[in-house]
């Protein structure tokens, strides 16, 4: 018989989620690459324990490498990075049942490279923004809830979609069901470029997000994603502050912009998570980041309709030269970015 959820990545987003599901009493499993991490997760005397200002448990499932898995799944979580989705998703393909589905834990536009590997019937999107951090093995700090949202790709309301929503707000009574995922993916994508340019420097999201001299940087980095959303006939949705139209050049001003930048510094200041999953990746884990993913992605679908992101194609340098040891992550990173793109 068929087992119920696999998690595939059980680092920050991938075991929040699924601890909490595992600890509802749903049959969940977890598979990561680390392999001491899924040896705590599977050790009785160990296990995965979630930390921080919002819960503190711990949860004992069966977890697994990759290698080690046997069996068939219904439903499959996708949580890795999303540079590493394509071979992760070639990875899980053979432990899909026929009529299960994968969900995409992740930020970018990786619903399409699952709906290519796994097909679009097999695929559901979701886009996050509530925060985590990977401490050690078996370990995982849940920094703070935020927008959770699930949505089949072409919008139908399908049962499946309902029940995957009734089990996520066993995670985040918040969480809801959209029938136009990729208009929240695209706002993350927009929301997401703030974030890679808070990585460039060693400021937290909100004190780096209300440099009163960064505005005009903020207003044409999330225009640049902007007008490629448009181009690809997305209206970007907003989320806990952040308010795409604010930053439209045709309908933005910069007060509204101004207001925008204000509502995420207000919800990000209390957030135990301070810094960026990026920024993590840079300075504490010391690995490369989703940047060619993400923000490249975005660049290569502008090219695609002619419209070209300066902005954009600086930031994912500058990220590249860090991840090469080239740069140093400094305040003054954001200054020369804007400086390069003033006019
Ligand atoms: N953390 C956060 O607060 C947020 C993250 N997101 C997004 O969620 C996604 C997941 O991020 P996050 O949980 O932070 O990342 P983590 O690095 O914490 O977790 C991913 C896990 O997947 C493992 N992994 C990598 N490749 C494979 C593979 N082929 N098979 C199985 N496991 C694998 C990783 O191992 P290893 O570390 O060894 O590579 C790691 O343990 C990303 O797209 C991120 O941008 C979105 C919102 C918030
Ligand atoms: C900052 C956060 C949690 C979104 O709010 C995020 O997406 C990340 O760390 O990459």
């Amino acid at each position: 018989m068929n087992r119920d959820i696999l998690i595939w990545g059980a680092g920050a987003i991938g075991g929040t989620v699924g601890a909490y599901l595992c600890r509802a009493g749903l049959d969940v499993t977890f598979v990561d690459i680390d392999a001491q991490h899924v040896a705590a997760i599977r050790d009785r005397k160990k296990g995965l324990s979630i930390s921080g200002p919002i819960d503190n448990f711990t949860v004992h499932a069966d977890s697994f490498l990759p290698e080690e898995l046997r069996g068939q799944w219904n439903r499959i979580f996708l949580c890795v990075k999303a540079h590493h989705t394509q071979q992760a998703c070639e990875e899980l393909l053979p432990y899909l049942a026929p009529d299960g589905f994968v969900v995409s834990l992740q930020n970018g536009l990786c619903e399409r490279t699952i709906a290519e590997i796994a097909g679009r019937e097999r695929t559901i999107g979701a886009f996050i923004n509530f925060g985590a951090d990977w401490i050690e093995a078996g370990a995982i700090m849940y920094g703070n809830r935020a927008a959770v949202v699930v949505g089949e790709l072409k919008g139908e309301d399908t049962m499946r979609l309902r029940q995957l929503l009734a089990d996520l707000k066993l995670f985040e009574p918040r969480a809801e069901a959209t029938s136009n995922i990729w208009a929240f993916l695209w706002g993350k994508l927009a929301y997401g470029s703030l974030l890679f340019a808070q990585a460039l420097g060693q400021d937290g999201i909100a004190d780096c997000l209300e440099r009163p001299e960064l505005l005009p940087l903020w207003r044409k980095m999330v225009a640049e994603v902007l007008a490629v959303a448009e181009a690809e006939g997305v209206a970007p949705s907003g989320f806990n502050g952040f308010m795409p139209d604010a930053f439209a050049p045709a309908k933005g001003t910069v007060e509204a912009s101004k207001k925008s930048v204000e509502k995420m510094a207000a919800f990000n200041r209390p957030n135990a998570k301070t810094h960026s999953g990026i920024w993590r990746d840079l300075a504490v884990r010391k690995r490369k980041t989703e940047v060619d993913a993400f923000i490249g992605q975005v660049v290569a679908i502008g090219k695609i309709h002619q419209i070209q992101c300066p902005v954009l194609e600086n930031l994912v340098e500058m990220i590249h030269e860090i991840e090469n040891g080239r740069r140093i992550q400094s305040n003054a990173n954001l200054t020369e970015l804007w400086r390069k793109n003033a006019n």
